[in-house]
């Protein structure tokens, strides 16, 4: 029944045994899930360990194959996120949904079912302001959602929801796109929300920080079943690790190993580069890296990093300087990464560097599929072969699929991340260009392609990542360097740095 089963207090909801397949794989096997009224609750869970398909069921976006969701004890048919919706269940993504070139109010008033033709923006307008003053949190009302920083309208995806009255609010790792202080005080608001009985929270989280922080209690997935549950303060870091990758273990963590230096192998001079409207985005660079080097480049997006990959990867016109790989001249096409053996891992892979519906084999052939093995010696392709190479460099590169047939958008964050890294390290590589390469991904996930990358750089290839984690950037890099208004303000070697000196020049304190 989907009847009026709207509450205005925060909701308790379950999932009673539930279980869904996509094909052969189980993707969701028999779980369930508590999330008590007015509590926030964390799902976590490795990359492709169901958490997703669980909310979609929750959602209505997918059917479930077995089992129920129970709303305040009842049982809720739904059919649709409408449905959900209609029960005061609403879902931020993780992606923004709001229309850039409306305001705020817009954005709220146009998001209603019932929003009228002809609309009383006097009447409407007071209704918001009393809204908004009804919130723990405000949103400019009149500013347009483009100029909203990503806190402010991660903020707004929020009183969307309860503008709408829904108080069961799920969350896609809400925190990927804000600063860590907008993620403290978006998560901090609402666990106070929660606290005070007017939404319930189910957040999905890669962050042991977060949950430990803000969650009060907590359920695991591993392999798409329930692996465990608990208060979220009780538990320990380790026990949380535990119960995600279950007795397989960690493997061990990415081992830098001293070579004699090997020399320059790709160097940047005097690299200049605007946007559309003619700003400058890069401004002089000059970068050399080393073979057998990791060069980090650290700094608050925005700051010209994505337009000097963007450069490297031939995506945009370089207007001054040169790029040069062990001396010789070097323009990025797709003939020369094949000859220079230029390898990147973009940000975003499912957007940037695969094609969403041929198979995972296909697409980690696509580099190679031109030439032998996977093509014969004239260049005519062998799906055979594209199939059997895609399978070898899934078990090699421990990608999680259902088959090498199955279309890559079907895979979970990690597993695209891993199936591209599986396709640019998998033959020899001279240079690497590496941009933000574990945004979105579970601890296991991170561990694995932070040593694929350090492996690389052992095996002798210039290594340029860019990164927004400064961690990252210390766990991996020979030497750093921090962009910003587009120039490199600073370089020093890892050894004789810090996170507080670099942090300083990334915040733009220098000089
Ligand atoms: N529409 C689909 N068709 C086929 N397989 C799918 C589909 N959606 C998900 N899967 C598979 O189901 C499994 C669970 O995926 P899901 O996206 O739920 O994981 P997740 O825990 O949310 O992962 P992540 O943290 O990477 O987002 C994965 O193996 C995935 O490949």
């Amino acid at each position: 029944m989907t009847g009026n089963h709207k509450t205005p207090q925060a909701p308790s909801l379950e999932t009673v045994h539930m279980s869904k397949s996509f094909g052969s794989l189980r993707a969701l096997d028999d779980v369930s899930l508590r999330v008590a009224s007015g509590s926030f609750h964390a799902l976590l869970g490795e990359n492709g360990a169901g958490k997703s398909t669980l909310v979609k069921c929750i959602m209505g976006f997918y059917q479930a194959d077995a089992g129920q969701v129970l709303l305040d004890g009842c049982e809720a048919l739904v059919h649709s996120p409408r449905d959900a919706h209609a029960l005061g269940i609403g879902m931020v993504y993780q992606h923004f949904t709001l229309v850039p070139c409306l305001t705020a109010a817009e954005n709220l008033v146009i998001s209603r079912a019932d929003a009228p033709m002809v609309i009383d923006w006097k009447k409407e307008r007071q209704q918001l302001e009393a809204f908004m003053d009804a919130m723990p949190f405000r949103v400019r009302l009149d500013a347009q959602v483009s100029e909203l920083s990503a806190g402010e309208k991660q903020k707004l995806e929020i009183l969307k929801l309860l503008y709408l009255d829904q108080r069961f609010l799920i969350l896609d790792e809400p925190t990927s796109v804000l600063t860590p202080a907008e993620a403290d005080e978006v998560l901090g608001l609402l666990g106070d929300m929660a606290h005070r009985g007017e939404v319930t929270v189910l957040m999905i989280s890669h962050k042991f920080r977060e949950v430990k922080t803000f969650c009060d209690s907590f359920t695991v997935l591993r392999r798409g079943r329930f692996a465990g549950s608990g208060s979220a303060q009780a538990v320990s870091v380790s026990d949380l690790s535990q119960m995600m990758i279950g007795d397989a273990g960690l493997r061990p963590p990415a081992t830098r190993t001293q070579a004699p230096p090997k020399g320059p192998a790709l160097h940047l001079d005097k690299l200049s580069a605007s946007d559309a409207e003619g700003r400058r985005v890069v401004s002089d660079v000059t970068l050399t890296v080393n073979a057998g080097e990791i060069v980090g480049i650290a700094g608050v997006s925005g700051n010209g990093q994505s337009a000097l990959i963007e450069l490297l990867s031939g995506q945009r016109k370089i207007d001054a300087g040169q790029i040069t790989i062990n001396g010789e001249d070097f323009q990025p096409t797709r003939r020369n990464f094949d000859r220079f053996k230029v390898f990147g891992l973009p940000e975003e892979p499912l957007r940037n560097a695969v094609v969403p519906r041929m198979t995972v084999a296909e697409n980690i052939a696509f580099r190679s599929f031109d030439k032998p093995p996977a093509a014969n010696r004239l260049g005519l392709l062998s799906p055979a072969r594209i199939r059997q190479r895609g399978a070898d460099l899934i078990a090699r590169f421990n990608v999680h699929t259902s088959s090498p047939d199955a279309p890559i958008e079907t895979l979970s964050g990690g597993n695209v991340q891993r199936a591209v890294l599986a396709r640019e390290l998998s033959g020899e590589v001279e240079v690497l260009i590496v941009a933000n390469p574990c945004f979105g991904l579970d601890f296991a996930s991170v561990s694995d392609i932070r040593r694929q990358i350090m492996e690389a750089r052992n095996r002798g290839a210039a290594v340029l990542l860019v990164s927004e984690d400064l961690d990252e950037i210390f766990e991996l890099a020979d030497r750093i360097a921090v962009m910003s208004e587009g120039r490199i303000t600073y370089l020093a070697p890892a050894a004789e740095t810090d996170a507080i000196e670099v942090g300083k020049h990334v915040a733009g304190q220098h000089g």
